[in-house]
């Protein structure tokens, strides 16, 4: 029998099958008490209708009109359009697929009330697959109150969820445990956890909307502060749990760290001199290493990952590089493969795109101990890997790999030592209570030679003041990246515009190689279009965000970054270290489609005055906020469900005494709110 408790099936709540409960299962979402806890992570305001006539591009609006015509065009992929009225101008509602019910609803003179992303059309302002309603003549009112939206998988509406998330809101009110102390929440004039979820998970017509928007309302406030107490205490958790573990000294030889630096065609600056000696001094003692490298975009991190790796493999041991992405992966991979080959070892390569067989031969290599040195992405982790001996992980990119990728290593062997690399900076008030079991080293400090990148802000009407720098780039021999638009949060239209851009581009440098990388091609064709690149065979390359991280060719002095305005600080920060990588002068160009708001133009003013990725950091900080939910979820350092450490940031002061005090007054209370956000598992300090 299932339990009486929130814990229940979800399939006692009614719409929700077996099929259902297995797509919100890939979200995590179990029994009635996890779905509470999926929260939304922005709100919509549908309650306000926009006059047609003042809608802008990008925009998220609602409108009322009246149908004015709808009709079926184009033959081959027949589409619905309609287009309405509201007195002040037209909308064009634009329907991929024709349905019988649409063309019920949406019939000329009926009263619409519309909602989606304004775009441009063809004739002018249009919504692709707008949510409708449509009654009588008159178009039916907007909602009264905010609208929650939720992550999605495949498969799940945004409906569905709502109308699931209600049942079981009003079936367990009465039943949700609390475990946040009754004085915290007082001191803080918190709500009761009930009051808390039915706020945002049903906000009233009476609350405040800004508030709600940014949230700042008593009632997000106390589920954030749950939620970053909860991760506290499980890397508190994990962190005691491999202070206590052994691991394997790895004291080395000196035969290939040497050999290595002796190959560099470079010295080590002093920082990387500084970095080395504290990762080799860790890697040499019997606890598990657990340690930090900052190193703003370029500063040379990947060096000091290497030497590790050979000190592992130096040891006796096995050592795995890990990359948040494929291509990212692929650039070690080739990186390690250039500095170690020549010393007689292999690298291997383990990423989920890898055809069955040859991945089985992989894990195979892995457990057998053949394989020494293997790169890759999460799929070095999945349970069937197994190392005959793993001395060490490196992981790129923190702020991809939260508390359960951390823990999932303790799984793989005995604890090896870990060494984490990010770019990020990360403020020390965060990396105190958000990295609680790391220890840290900076690289502060760039390669010689190099010379700060010149950046510029320029509108998109002179887009052909940006295509003759392109020129003139490739005509003094060097090469370009083209960065595409962040699009919604659709991967297909991602890759859409940048099919698109590629041709544009190709159609208006005839005379020039134009290349195309994005996350959806296969990895040989991600190989061939990094490796034409590297080898200066393609001049412009255009890619996808993805390239955000890691890529690195130093000919490369020109980023063009398009709709710079959509981006986060720290994104723009890290594509601009792209270039800058070689001796030569770089620039890079902020291509914006005005008007700009007051925050994209302090994002752009901080990028233009500064190469810093410190500074940028701050600034970030200061500016993040919501709105920008696509630039902080990408680039967030760990995807909570409703915290973000760079907006929440004045309440993570607060969360060690918080920790101290449940830990010593209510330590099963402790347990249950990591149970609760972070998994199961993560209370006994495993993965989740
Ligand atoms: N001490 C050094 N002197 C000269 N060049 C160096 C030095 N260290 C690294 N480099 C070169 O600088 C470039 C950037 O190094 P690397 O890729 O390790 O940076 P990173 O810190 O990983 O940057 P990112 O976070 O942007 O990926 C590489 O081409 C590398 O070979």
């Amino acid at each position: 029998m299932t339990e009486q408790r929130p814990g229940r099936s979800l399939t006692e709540l009614s719409g929700l099958g077996p099929r259902m409960a297995e797509r919100l299962e890939r979200l995590g979402i179990t029994t009635q008490h996890s779905l509470l806890f999926h929260l939304p992570y922005r709100y919509q305001d549908r309650t306000r209708v926009v006059a047609m006539g003042s809608l802008a591009p990008e925009q998220e609006a609602g409108c009322q009109g009246v149908v004015r015509a709808a009709e079926v065009v184009g033959r081959r992929r027949p589409m619905f359009v309609v287009r309405i009225e509201d007195g002040s101008g037209f909308l064009t509602l634009r329907f991929f697929q024709v349905r019988d019910y649409l063309k019920r609803t949406l019939q000329p003179g009926r009263g619409v009330w519309a909602f989606g992303t304004v775009r441009r059309g063809s004739v002018g302002l249009e919504m692709v697959h707008p949510e409708i309603e449509a009654s009588g003549e008159a178009p039916p009112d907007p909602p009264s109150h905010l609208t929650p939206v939720y992550p999605l998988t495949e498969g799940l509406t945004q409906g569905r969820l709502r109308s699931w998330i209600a049942q079981a809101l009003t079936r367990n009110r009465s039943r949700l445990p609390e475990h946040l102390p009754e004085t915290l929440r007082a001191e803080h004039g918190w709500p009761a956890l009930p009051d808390a979820l039915e706020a945002v998970h049903r906000p009233d017509a009476e609350a405040d909307v800004e508030a709600l928007l940014a949230f700042r309302t008593p009632a997000q406030e106390r589920l954030v502060f749950e939620e970053l107490l909860a991760h506290h205490l499980a890397l508190r958790k994990v962190g005691q749990q491999r202070r206590q573990a052994r691991a394997p000294a790895l004291t080395g030889t000196g035969s290939l760290t040497e050999g290595l630096r002796e190959a560099l065609p470079f010295e080590l600056t002093g920082a990387q001199r500084r970095a080395w000696d504290e990762v080799r001094a860790d890697l040499a003692g019997d606890r598990p290493m657990q340690r930090l490298i900052q190193g703003d975009v370029g500063s040379g991190k990947t060096v000091v990952a290497a030497l590790a790796i050979l000190q592992a493999v130096e040891s006796g041991y096995q050592a795995a590089l890990m990359a948040p992405t494929e291509i990212l992966a692929e650039q070690h991979g080739a990186t390690l493969k250039e500095w170690l080959e020549p010393m007689g070892l292999t690298v291997h390569w383990l990423a989920g795109s890898l055809p069955e067989r040859e991945r089985r031969a992989e894990a195979d290599a892995i457990a057998n101990g053949a394989a020494r040195v293997v790169v890759g992405t999460h799929a070095l982790f999945q349970k069937e890997v197994r190392f005959a001996e793993l001395g060490l992980v490196v992981i790129d990119e923190q702020h991809r790999f939260g508390v359960h990728q951390r823990m999932a290593l303790k799984e793989k062997g005995r604890d090896p030592h870990l060494l984490i690399m990010t770019a990020t900076p990360i403020p020390r008030t965060l990396a105190m209570t958000a990295f609680a079991d790391l220890e840290g080293s900076v690289i502060d400090e760039l390669p010689p030679g190099r010379q700060p990148v010149d950046t510029v802000g320029i509108s998109d009407a002179r887009r052909d003041e940006v295509e003759a720098r392109i020129r003139d780039a490739v005509a003094g021999g060097q090469q370009a990246y083209w960065v595409c638009p962040l699009v919604d949060e659709s991967e297909m239209l991602q890759l859409e515009a940048a099919t698109a851009t590629h041709e544009r581009l190709q159609a208006a440098f005839p005379e020039l190689e134009v290349g195309l990388i994005h996350g959806r091609m296969s990895p040989e064709e991600k190989e061939a279009a990094m490796t034409a690149f590297k080898d200066g065979g393609t001049h412009l390359l255009v890619a996808t965000p993805v390239i955000e991280v890691g890529v690195d060719v130093p000919n490369a002095t020109l980023m063009v970054i398009e709709h710079a305005e959509r981006m986060g600080l720290a994104q723009l920060h890290q594509l601009r270290g792209r270039v800058g990588r070689g001796s030569r002068k770089s620039a890079c160009v902020l291509l914006y489609h005005p008007p700009l708001g007051d925050k994209a133009k302090r994002r752009i003013a901080a990028m233009r005055e500064t190469n810093d990725g410190f500074r940028i950091a701050q600034v970030d900080l200061e500016l993040r906020g919501p709105g920008e939910v696509l630039g902080t979820r990408q680039t967030g350092l760990e995807q909570m469900r409703i915290a973000d450490l760079g907006r929440d940031r004045a309440l993570v002061p607060a969360l060690p005494r918080a920790a101290d005090t449940l830990l010593s007054d209510d330590p099963d209370a402790a347990d249950a709110l990591i149970r609760r956000w972070v998994g199961e598992r993560a209370v006994y300090g495993e993965v989740g």
